[in-house]
């Protein structure tokens, strides 16, 4: 028997009203993610991608369409579903033991487990060592490591992940990635990833959509058929990877052709 999406956007449409103005955002965007599966998002600028994660996550009302998780409307901000965005904040007066094991402190979860779980992950990113610095001894990447085990630690079904390694130089980046891919391919849970880094939509993706310009509608799928565990960094010399950047690249160069409307 087939098993439910874990997330299914059907016709979306969002509208930004102001007393001025009334932008549309997007427009009958219809999107599918399975159980399990990793979706990356790539379009334009300003074409609705954060937009698109703010629907899910219950924080702005379509205009039109519908949102389901696991078949159910989305109603209000969603148990199991876990965000990592690129500004992720960590809490400053706590340690990064600490931080990592919010989630867990916040489910009322016994204090071992809460730290048994939390230094797990800190070692799975590379953070072992580090568990009693607090944010501001830790460089940018170090802190994205802690944010991401903090994510792992409070295990959601679903992640919704807008850009979560934007703010990290190219190589710090590929490390992140490579540790964020070991520790995903080991979970197996249903990703909705927003990144404007076609390289790294296809290393990471089960499946590429492409969105065009404002208004957001999705203009292509890309089923990224490229066997698992993925090395995050050497994929990229792997023939299918690159015939697949190359055809996301030309479906990029034409959405940012189009003209959308402006209303
Ligand atoms: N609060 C808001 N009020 C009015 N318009 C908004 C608001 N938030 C976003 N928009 C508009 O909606 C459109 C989509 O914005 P969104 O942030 O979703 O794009 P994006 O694809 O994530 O962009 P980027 O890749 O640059 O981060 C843009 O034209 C933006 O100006």
């Amino acid at each position: 028997m087939a098993t439910k999406p874990k997330l299914e956007i059907k016709n979306l449409a969002v509208r930004y009203n102001t007393k001025e103005s009334s932008t549309l955002a997007l427009t009958g965007v219809d999107l599918t993610v399975e159980d399990g599966e990793f979706v990356a998002v790539v379009g334009p600028s300003g074409c609705g991608k954060s937009t698109l994660l703010k629907v899910v996550s219950n924080l702005i009302k379509p205009a039109e369409g519908s949102v389901l998780i696991d078949g159910e409307p989305v109603k209000k901000i969603p148990d199991g579903v876990g965000m990592v965005f690129q500004n992720d904040a960590l809490l400053p007066w706590k340690s990064v033991l600490d931080n990592v094991r919010l989630p867990l402190a916040v489910k009322n979860q016994s204090k071992e487990i809460q730290e048994e779980t939390a230094r797990k992950y800190i070692e799975m990113v590379g953070l072992a060592g580090f568990e009693d610095f607090y944010p501001k001894q830790l460089s940018g990447g170090m802190k994205k490591r802690v944010a991401l085990a903090r994510a792992f630690t409070y295990d959601p079904s679903l992640y919704l992940m807008d850009e979560p390694f934007g703010p990290l130089d190219a190589q710090t980046r590929v490390i992140i990635g490579e540790e964020f891919l070991k520790m995903w391919e080991k979970v197996g849970k249903s990703v909705l990833f927003i990144t404007h880094d076609i390289e790294e939509a296809i290393a990471l993706a089960d499946k590429v959509v492409v969105m065009s310009n404002r208004p957001g509608r999705i203009k292509a799928e890309f089923k990224v058929d490229i066997e698992r565990p993925r090395p995050f960094y050497e994929t990229r010399f792997n023939p299918t990877f690159q015939r697949l950047q190359k055809e996301i690249w030309q479906a990029l160069a034409e959405a940012n052709k189009e003209v959308g409307s402006q209303l």
